[in-house]
């Protein structure tokens, strides 16, 4: 595979067993190959940003990493299991989570709900909003911790759907919280935020990576963004793995700056 790693300190996962490796991934849709044998290890904590053009395969390789695309070649294996035949809630309870490109909260449910309906899935409870539930339980409490860890505490007894879109996009983060997975998929979490959401968001995020100890993959076009948090970026063009390295050398390589024809990077 074309994949360029140069052999620089950062550029590779710290020591120790990767929590993802991904090996020769593949997915051919209709005669269209739009995930081409990609591979590349993921090192537990590691911050790792997904770039590349539009139609890159970026978020075709997220669906495959969650089971939400058929894999037609190559593994994936998630804290030395192989994942890849398994489905989407079975990843989800081994500790792979993800948000989406598209804001997805209940928007007629309270910000709290929300997260409770996550917790109480992860904790094996009810997932039934409308049961009276006491306001101490486990869930309540992963509820209230997750928000709290995103700064939504306060809002925590509105609606959702009154929330900000930037601020929504922030309980996506809670409700992925409460799940605890050990690696966590953002995929563009950026998308359609103000200018003045973008940094209380990045906060947020940089917060789940360091303090909670989180494995990042994220999508995101804000470079900005990106280049501040990744420890490393792999950049994707045509379905391939382009490149994957440190963002310094990632933002100076001549086959990154190529595949954007000019876009700033
Ligand atoms: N289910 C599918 N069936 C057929 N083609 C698909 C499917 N999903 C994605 N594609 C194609 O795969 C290619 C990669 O799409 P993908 O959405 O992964 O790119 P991306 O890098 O995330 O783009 P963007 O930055 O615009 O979101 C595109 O040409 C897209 O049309």
């Amino acid at each position: 595979m074309s994949t360029r790693t140069d052999a620089a300190p950062g550029a590779r996962p710290a020591a120790g067993a990767p929590v993802l490796q991904v090996a020769g991934l593949t997915c051919a849709i209709g005669g269209a190959v739009i995930v081409d044998d990609v591979s590349f290890d993921v090192a537990p904590g590691e911050f790792v940003a997904v770039i590349g053009p539009n139609g890159a395969g970026k978020t075709s390789l997220f669906n495959l990493l969650s089971g939400l695309l058929p894999v037609t070649g190559g593994t994936v294996t998630l804290d030395g299991t192989d994942i890849t035949g398994a489905s989407p809630s079975a990843r989800a309870r081994r500790g792979l989570g993800r948000t989406f490109q598209a804001s997805s909260v209940f928007a007629g449910l309270t910000v709290r709900e929300n997260v409770r309906l996550a917790a109480q899935a992860k904790l094996g409870g009810s997932m039934r909003p409308w049961q009276r539930v006491r306001p101490d339980d486990a869930a309540h409490d992963v509820a209230t911790r997750s928000l709290e860890r995103v700064g939504l505490a306060r809002r925590a007894e509105g609606l959702a759907g009154a929330l900000s879109h930037g601020d929504k996009r922030k309980l996506e983060l809670a409700i992925l919280l409460a799940t605890d997975p050990a690696v966590v998929l953002l995929d563009e979490p950026m998308a359609g935020v103000s200018i003045e959401d973008v940094a209380g968001l990045t906060e947020v995020i940089a917060d789940v990576h360091r303090e909670e100890g989180k494995t990042v993959l994220m999508v995101e076009h804000h470079m900005d963004v990106l280049l501040g948090l990744a420890d490393r970026v792999a950049v994707m063009h045509h379905g391939r793995l382009l490149a994957l390295d440190t963002p310094s050398r990632v933002t100076s390589d001549p086959a990154v700056q190529q595949a954007y024809l000019g876009e700033e990077l």
